[in-house]
This record gives structure tokens, sequence and C-alpha cells, in this order.
């Protein structure tokens, strides 16, 4: 458990979901995953990009065996989507009604492997102390249409939707309702136009679905105030339907224009559109909501002007997730699915990926990640390297591409985030680009301050290396956090800045837990120079072709600066090594036989310190 990441992208293999999947028929599209297929470039392909739902629940692996999980086709269309949720107990009970409290999560597979209900119920008795009796049936059931008879469909909405509004024609269709514009038919707002989507009861079989909505309207409510996401009004609801009123866009999807530019974009154009997306997303981030559905199809014009401003719709898979905590069900959209998705261990990276997958249909026209079959893609998401080398690639600015690798980077650490995309030199100078708080600087800080004085020492010589480039990110991080007149920062900087920038999404938890989480600087303060020590990633550094150098060259000032006789607990302690591991077979790599200091190898893996082996929380 906990250790999600400690399988090597290299071997996606291992734990990939896909690998005992039926294979035959992939075989022969091995190679046509590497091709693009411009007539499969519209809207019907698009809209085949179906949600996820990938019916595997896994329980822990200490105590059960995942079954065979061969990925089921996707249900196509349907609302089911996720899987059993893996939340901590903790937050659980801390979330009260949040998303914390989602229903276990089961459903219908196409065809059920032996009963793993009982397994599932066992750990959910062990982790919960109980399980609700038709939370169980639904486990039990494999989400049976009988359960329906138990569910509980009233959401507390305001009534009276249809003496409030007129509505008028429907500008849209999903899976799960239909969008109208609507009038207000009285008051003061009289006559004004908003959006209503509309999703009928009927359609909401499941426990899971009936959450989903809860959770969609309550997203929707708290995230208030950005300009690039879509403003929300009031829900209502009746026997027959929710009602979700909001801001009505006029200027249709951003897929649409896609496809009627022919798929492809200027790269100014594309910044304008990627600006837009990335500084929603980073504000959602920012709030604790991974919006996981990210695609054309979700992003919205609000007039029909060419530079009209684009605003995020469709949070109906988004969750609230906390800095350190993995999300683990399956969902989104096939072509814009990150690899950690797939695997089962994703935060708000995941969106990200998605992000990348815009930005390279946008410049080029083509999706990075294709296949005939559903499989497929996935088997392309887990493995191959989108092509840079096909026009319009070669003409393409070097930044642009650098831009896009570095969304897609398969490995979720070392991708970058929304806020450092903004902060990237393809991006940075357009318009007037700000760029937000980034959520991660907190993680990493928090890491930091937890870490021996050996490792800071470590962090603060590769620091101490850091280019111009990486510099500017940290410069407009540290700034947010409004330093005093003395340089430095103090917890009481860091709450400011996140009180000034939450909304009620954070308000709920997240605030007093990132403080806590930082209160190891409730007695100190933190200059810019040791703030980059805390804040720099050491996994994204390893990402970039420079990092070789970068190392060596912090490897030199650390020998000068910090480099010492080691204290054997210490490391042992520092990278997490149990206690049953012979320490000294396993340290001698790392230390110098001549004086008993740091190697080069053991210098890298002290930066990568503990959060390399148990980066997401056991829970
Ligand atoms: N505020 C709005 N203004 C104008 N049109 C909208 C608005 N919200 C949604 N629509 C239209 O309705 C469509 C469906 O809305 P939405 O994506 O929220 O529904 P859904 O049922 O969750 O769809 P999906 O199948 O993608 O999950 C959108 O793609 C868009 O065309
Ligand atoms: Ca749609
Ligand atoms: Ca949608
Ligand atoms: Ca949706």
């Amino acid at each position: 458990m906990g250790l999600c990441y400690g399988k090597p992208s290299t071997t996606p293999e291992a734990s990939n979901p896909t690998s005992t999947a039926p294979k035959k028929k992939e075989e022969e599209e091995e190679g046509t995953v590497e091709k693009r297929e411009e007539e499969e470039d519209n809207k019907e392909a698009a809209a085949a990009a179906v949600a996820v739902a990938v019916a595997v629940a896994e329980v822990e692996k200490s105590t059960t065996k995942p079954w065979a999980s061969p990925f089921f086709p996707f249900y196509s269309p349907s609302p089911a989507h996720s899987l059993f949720s893996k939340k901590s107990p903790s937050a659980a009970s801390a979330g009260g009604g949040s998303a914390a409290a989602t229903p276990r999560r089961l459903f219908k597979l196409p065809f059920p492997p032996p009963s793993p209900a009982k397994h599932i119920r066992a750990a959910l008795a062990r982790r919960h102390g109980s399980v609700k009796p038709n939370e169980a049936a639904i486990a039990e059931e494999g989400g049976r249409e009988g359960a329906v008879a138990g569910l509980d469909k009233s959401f507390g909405f305001a009534k009276g939707f249809e003496g409030k509004y007129e509505v008028g024609e429907e500008v849209g269709r999903g899976h799960f309702g239909y969008t109208c514009s609507a009038r207000f038919k009285k008051g003061e707002r009289k006559g004004e136009q908003v959006a209503v989507k509309v999703i009928p009861k009927a359609k909401m079989t499941t426990a899971i679905a009936i959450e989903d909505v809860r959770r969609e309207v309550k997203i929707l409510r708290s995230l208030t105030g950005h300009s690039n996401l879509v403003q929300f009004y009031d829900a209502y609801e009746d026997n027959d339907n929710v009602y979700i009123i909001m801001e009505f866009c006029e200027g249709g999807e951003l897929l649409d224009r896609i496809l009627s530019r022919g798929g492809k974009y200027s790269e100014d154009d594309a910044k304008a559109v990627m600006v837009q997306i990335l500084n929603v997303v980073a504000f959602c981030h920012l709030q604790g909501v991974v919006h996981r559905d990210l695609k054309p199809e979700n992003f919205l014009f609000t007039s029909k002007d060419e530079n009209s401003q684009l605003k995020a719709i469709d949070f109906g898979l988004s969750d609230f997730v906390k800095p350190d905590e993995k999300l683990n069900d399956i969902v989104g959209s096939a072509y814009y699915v990150a690899p950690e998705v797939l695997h089962r261990c994703y935060g708000t990276e995941a969106d990200v990926w998605s992000i990348g997958v815009i930005a390279y249909i946008l410049l080029c026209g083509s999706r990075p990640f294709w296949a005939r079959t559903e499989s497929g893609i996935f088997r392309a998401v887990l493995k191959a390297d989108p092509n840079f080398t096909e026009p319009p690639w070669p003409s393409l600015s070097i930044e642009g591409k650098d831009f896009v690798k570095r969304l897609l980077i398969k490995d979720p650490r070392r991708r970058m985030t929304a806020a450092q995309a903004l902060s990237h030199p393809w991006i940075r100078n357009f318009n007037d680009v700000k760029v937000p708080l980034d959520v991660l600087i907190f993680r990493l800080i928090k890491a930091y301050l937890r870490s021996s004085s050996l490792r800071k020492a470590a962090l603060r010589a590769l620091s101490k290396t850091l280019t111009v480039d990486e510099l500017f990110y940290l410069k407009g991080q540290f700034a947010l956090l409004e330093p005093n007149k003395d340089g430095c920062i103090t917890l009481e900087n860091i709450k400011m800045a996140l009180t000034k920038n939450a909304t009620d999404a954070m308000k709920e938890s997240r605030v007093q837990e990132l403080l806590i989480s930082l209160s190891a600087l409730q007695y100190r303060r933190m200059n810019f120079d040791e703030f980059c020590a805390a804040a720099l990633s050491v996994h994204q550094l390893e990402a970039l072709d420079r990092w070789e150098q970068h190392a060596r060259c912090a490897y030199e000032l650390f020998e000068k600066d910090g480099n010492r006789a080691i204290v054997i607990d210490e490391l042992a302690s520092e990278l997490g090594l149990s206690p049953s591991v012979p320490v000294h077979a396993v340290l001698h790599d790392w230390i110098r036989h001549t004086d008993g200091k740091l190697s080069f190898l053991g210098f890298v893996k002290l930066l990568h310190g503990v959060s390399s082996r148990s980066f997401a929380k056991p829970r």
C-alpha cells in the first residue's frame, strides 16, 4: 500500500491493468497507434471518447489478491465511471458530507469476476467499522437494478424551478442530461438569459450516480469567482429532474472551434486558449478540486467572438483531493486520460496531462494517443511517445514543443503543474500571464521541513544550480507569499496567501490542514534561498536533459559545504529503510570508502529522500 509510484515508469506492464487483457487484436494495432487518422477527426469520434468505466475494484493488496482485471469495454454512454473509493478513513470522517462520504463504489461488470463483494465488505468493515445495509447491497449485487428502489433521490435543492424560469431551446446534450437556454420570468433579473443543465432523476440508477450529481453541484457552488469558470447561480429539483442554473455561454464548445478551423491553431492562438485553461485548472487545484474530465467539449466560449473568453464547464466527474491524497477510480475520457489514472493512483497532475493532450491537438490537429479501440488507446497512453517529428512539429517553436512534452510526461511527479506551465518560457510572456499560487510548493515545503539537516544541505546545494528559467517560477511563487520587509516568509505569510486565494472549496478543510502540516515553520522564517531549496522538485529537475549537469554541479557544491562523514542511522531513517533491512549492505554504494562521506549516488538518493519511496500516503 502507498507505494503507488514505487514502480518505475519504464515498466508500466508490471502494474498495467490492461496487461492481462486479450491481446490478439491489439497486437495488429501496435503500428497504428503511431498513425494519425485524420478521417476520424470528427465530432463523432471525439464523442466516442466516452466516460471511462472500468469496473475493477481493488481491495487492499495485502489482504486480497486483486482478481484478474482485464479492462472491460467502456460503457458508452453511461454514468457509471467510478470504482470502490479508497479514501482514507480520516478523510471520510473529516469530510463530513463531502466526497469522502461517497458510497462504496462497485458496479455492474459486463463479465463479473467471482464475487469480490465479500472481500470488499470485509475490507470496508475493517476500515470503517461497518457498512450500511443498502451500500452493501450495491456491492453485493454489482449494481443490480433492484437496488434502485432504495435510493434517496432528494438533494435538498430549491423547489419551484418552473415558476422562476422560462425554458428555451436545447443547446447541448451529454450522457447525463441536456442543457437548455432559459430566462428569468420575473424579479430583478427578469429576461436575463441563463443555461439550465437538466439531469433526469430517472437516469440516476445507482448511489454513485446520485452522489456524482450532489458533488457536481457542491463543487460548482463552492468554486466561485474565477473568470474562466462557468458561473454557477443555483440548483433546483422536482420529482423528475435536477436543474443546474448557470451562466449562459453562447460561443459553443472549444471542440467545435477546433474542428471548424480544420484542427490547427497558430502558436499564438493556442497560447490564448492554453493560458485560460491553465489558469482555471491551477485555480481548481489550489482549491483542492480535480476536474477529471478536461477535454475540448468541456470548455465553452462566452460569445461567438474570435477572442471570446473561455469557461470550464461540466464538473460531473470532479472530486476533492487533498495535496497528499491519491484517488483511485478510473474516470475521464479515453483520449485524455492520464497514465497514472489507468494505474489507479493519481491526483491533480492527471488534469495537467489532459491539458497536454489538448495542447498537442491545438498545435498539430492530431491526437497524441490514438488507436482503434479503447484498450489500444490505453496502451498508447501508457507506453507510446507522442510523435513530434511529423509536420507541423518541425516548423513549430522549440519552446512550444518543450511545453507540450513536459505536460505529457508519463511520470506525474515529473510533469509540470498548471502553475508551472504558466511559467514556461513558451507562454509566460504572452499577454499578461499571471502565475497563480501553486499547491505543489506546500507539498514540497512540508517534505523539506521534515527532512534531516543533511538532506536540507543537499537540497540547498541543488538549489544553487537552478537556472534563470527555473528560478522564474520560484521567484513568482515566493512573491505571491508576500515576504516581509526582511525578505523572509513565515507561517503567517503562508496563511494570509492561502486565505486570500481560498474559496469555500478550500475553506472547508484544507487551509487548516496545510498550515498544520507546515507547523514546523511556526518559530522560524525562511528567506528566498532556503525557499528555493524547500520548494524545488527533484523529480521535475530529473526530467530535464541537463539533470546530470545539475546533479554533478550540486554535488561539488555539497562537497565543499555540507558533506560530512555519514551517520548511518540518520541516512537510514532519512531514506525510510526499515530496521529489518541490513543497513550497511544497502548503504555500501552510497558511501565513499575513503572517508565515509556521501558518494555521488548517495547524494542523489538523499535528494529524493523518503518522498520518492512513499510519495502517496499509505491509507
Ligand atoms: N453554461 C452553458 N452554456 C451553454 N451551453 C452549455 C452550458 N453548459 C453546458 N452546455 C452545453 O451542454 C453540453 C452538455 O453539458 P455537460 O457537459 O455539462 O453535460 P454532461 O451530461 O455532463 O455531459 P458529458 O456527457 O460530457 O458528461 C455541453 O457540452 C455544452 O454544449
Ligand atoms: Ca457533449
Ligand atoms: Ca461534458
Ligand atoms: Ca459530465
